[in-house]
């Protein structure tokens, strides 16, 4: 239990024995005061606070137990772990993190690499035991000296890796403690290291071993970096090469401290590729890893600013936030509910099939056409067409304040005898199918007040398939005064979302207002928008999926045109019979009051949106948002299309297709 409740990210701090060549043992600059409880240290009066604060007395067991021991259970878990040691050069961060292969030192000089993987093993055995479940250990070893990444266990040590490719380095399997001497051997024999002024066995490279615990489930791994020590280029005394050395060190050291501080700024641009350390750790430092940090200074006076460097670097690591648990928790619901979502939408494709078998998966035909990319450009497509994308949610609400509007303006045309009709709804539901087309064109009484506009659509075509139905229920026009209410609500999300898919989106449209559309769900956005607006004046768009943009723009033009020239035949009177008498006209916009109501809500919308809501406007795009927004700043608002068209922004034919396309009368 107490493993669950361990946090992310943890700072130790690890005083080094006094190093006898250093002449004269003078007091330490380093005090751990009564009070500290092991948390805290005093350099020349300023106290620092840490996870753990560990004296030079401390052994090697009591510093894996307290520090490393938990991360052993997470990798376990599944989580990414990483332990990092850092700090002056000479002050026992390979001796802590135990890159000494473990034959060729006391057992109580084991450092954290051995410890853990022997605690590894033990679980694993047990757990192995218990439930059989095959779980691999393997261990990799590269290191990083000047600027380059190397694999130490490859075949060819010496050639430097592609710094983006270091995953792919070998990986041994590991069985037991002696395949780990076997890799330390190997790992170390070729890394490089090098006698300084400041110690005798100075590694000149960053080193990352890895462990890679992989089950049928899982593939988590712990890092072991032991990074090189920072030092002063004076005090080593060296030149040329290994001059040169000490500036690839220092420039690796200095980019892990940036990613850390961007990181606990919470900057969304991480600078990870400024070096080649922070980019093969880039996995590591991220929100879904359990990081423990190991700073190792010295006791000596003479190294004081270097040990006041390293603390202000542990203190402000201590600033991450990193949250593996929520991450993992995030990462479940959403992979479970993506399927869903993408179980619900696309169980009528071809491409992509649930799986039988397993609920959560899907299956997705192998043939030369069947890749990744589709499938994730359709999942997009799905997120945003539910409203669940920030700018579909925000586009939605500007959608139904824009269609308030409209209903405001349209709702004057409602009569007495059909206000009964308003805010009703069948409980069938084959209502909720129903998509009560935008405006009325051909009147049509419905039997009596509680019939359902599926009732009319039955009556008008009553033997068609329910396919067919649908496509004549969106083309058929009848003409309720609920039709119209309807009309005024339609958004994007209730285009085509279903009811649970719209609880996902977290966008609740107007009550009772599900309407069903064409289905379009190939086409561009704006194209979507223009539709959408299009079908409140000419009614519903018939179904025009998978063709050629100027071919769907044909057939939307015919379809427009074809609603106009029926409507106003509509309008030359009739001889007066009994069928006459019987149908009730109920008040219905023409086409060219609808025009003009729709010419009003753009110049409104054109009059009062900012720059990025009129850059939504189908066929203006940001140089035009922002000329209209210029010009209406100036010379006030527009008060008809001509001052609008009056622009220098219509180049070509442009204005007539901005007209076009948002239903303008020219
Ligand atoms: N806590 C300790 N107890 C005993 N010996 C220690 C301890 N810490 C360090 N040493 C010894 O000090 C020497 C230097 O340690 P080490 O090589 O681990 O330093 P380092 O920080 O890795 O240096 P560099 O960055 O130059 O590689 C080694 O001989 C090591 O055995």
């Amino acid at each position: 239990m107490e493993g669950a409740k361990l946090s992310a990210v943890r700072i130790a701090v690890r005083e080094a024995p006094y190093r006898q060549f250093l002449g004269r043992r003078e007091p330490s600059v380093v005090q751990f005061p009564p009070w500290s409880d092991g948390k805290s240290l005093m350099v020349e009066q300023n106290e620092f606070y840490f996870d753990h604060a560990f004296p030079a007395t401390i052994s090697q067991d009591e510093m894996y137990q307290a520090l490393i021991l938990p991360l052993v259970d997470k990798l376990l878990e599944g989580f990414q772990c990483t332990a990092l040691a850092y700090g002056q050069t000479g002050t026992g961060k390979s001796y802590s993190m135990g890159m000494t292969p473990p034959d060729k030192i006391l057992p109580e000089h084991l450092g954290i690499l051995p410890r853990a993987l022997s605690d590894i093993f033990e679980r694993v055995t047990a757990r192995q035991e218990n439930n059989k479940d095959a779980i691999q250990v393997y261990a990799s070893f590269i290191e990083i000296y000047n600027e380059k990444p190397f694999d130490l266990l490859g075949s060819t040590p010496h050639m430097p890796m592609v710094a983006a490719r270091c995953q792919r380095c070998t990986c041994l399997p590991l069985h037991s403690q002696a395949d780990l001497n076997q890799i330390l051997e190997l790992g170390t024999g070729n890394r490089r290291v090098r006698p300084t002024n400041m110690n005798s066995n100075s590694s000149r490279s960053h080193a990352i071993v890895t462990i890679h615990v992989k089950s049928k489930t899982h593939h988590s791994r712990m890092n072991i970096v032991d990074l090189a020590g920072s030092e002063g280029v004076r005090r080593t005394g060296h030149e040329g090469v290994a001059r040169q050395e000490g500036v690839n060190i220092n420039l690796g050291l200095l980019s892990i401290n940036k990613v850390v501080m961007s990181m606990a700024a919470g900057h969304t641009v991480i600078p990870y590729r400024d070096s080649v350390l922070t980019t093969v750790l880039q996995a590591s430092l991220t929100a879904q890893s359990y990081l423990t940090f190991l700073a190792c200074i010295s006791p000596h006076r003479c190294d004081l600013s270097e040990t006041l460097s390293t603390l202000r670097f542990g203190t402000s690591a201590k600033k991450l936030r990193l949250n593996p648990m929520q991450v993992a928790r995030q990462k479940q619901s959403l992979a479970a509910r993506t399927t869903h979502i993408l179980r619900q939408a696309l169980c009528t494709s071809t491409a992509i099939k649930p799986n039988a078998a397993n609920h959560n998966s899907l299956v997705v035909p192998n043939s030369k056409y069947s890749t990744t990319k589709p499938l994730s450009g359709v999942l997009h497509r799905t997120r945003s067409e539910l409203g669940m994308t920030p700018k579909a949610k925000k586009r939605a609400r500007e959608l139904l304040e824009l269609e308030e509007t409209t209903l405001e303006l349209s709702s004057i045309h409602i009569t007495d005898n059909s206000l009964s009709l308003l805010g009703f709804h069948s409980g069938s539901d084959k209502d909720r199918h129903l998509m009560p087309p935008p405006t009325g064109l051909e009147t049509r009484q419905a039997s009596s007040q509680n019939s359902t506009l599926m009732g009319i659509a039955e009556e008008a075509e009553p033997k068609e398939s329910s396919k067919v139905q649908q496509s004549i229920v969106a083309n058929t026009v009848p003409t309720t005064v609920r039709c119209q209410l309807f009309n005024t609500t339609i958004s994007p999300i209730s285009l085509r979302a279903s009811n649970s898919q719209r609880e996902l989106s977290g966008i609740q449209p107007m009550e009772e207002t599900i309407v069903a559309s064409p289905q379009q769900p190939c086409l561009r956005r704006s194209m979507r928008l223009a539709n959408s607006m299009r079908s409140q004046n000419y009614g519903a768009i018939p179904k025009v999926t998978n063709l050629r943009r100027s071919t769907r723009l044909a057939g939307i033009r015919e379809h427009a045109t074809s609603v106009v020239v029926k409507n106003e035949t509509d309008a030359i009177p009739r001889p007066r019979g009994a069928v006459q008498k019987k149908r009730t006209r109920k008040v219905k916009p023409a086409p060219k009051a609808w025009m003009a109501n729709n010419t009003r809500c753009f110049l409104d919308l054109l009059n009062n949106g900012n720059v990025k809501q009129l850059q939504e406007i189908p066929g203006i795009g940001p140089k035009s948002a922002f000329s209209l927004a210029l010009h209406r700043s100036r010379l006030g608002c527009f008060e008809n299309l001509f001052q609008v068209k009056s622009l220098p922004i219509w180049s070509g034919n442009k204005w007539e297709r901005f007209c076009q396309i948002n239903c303008l009368d020219t």
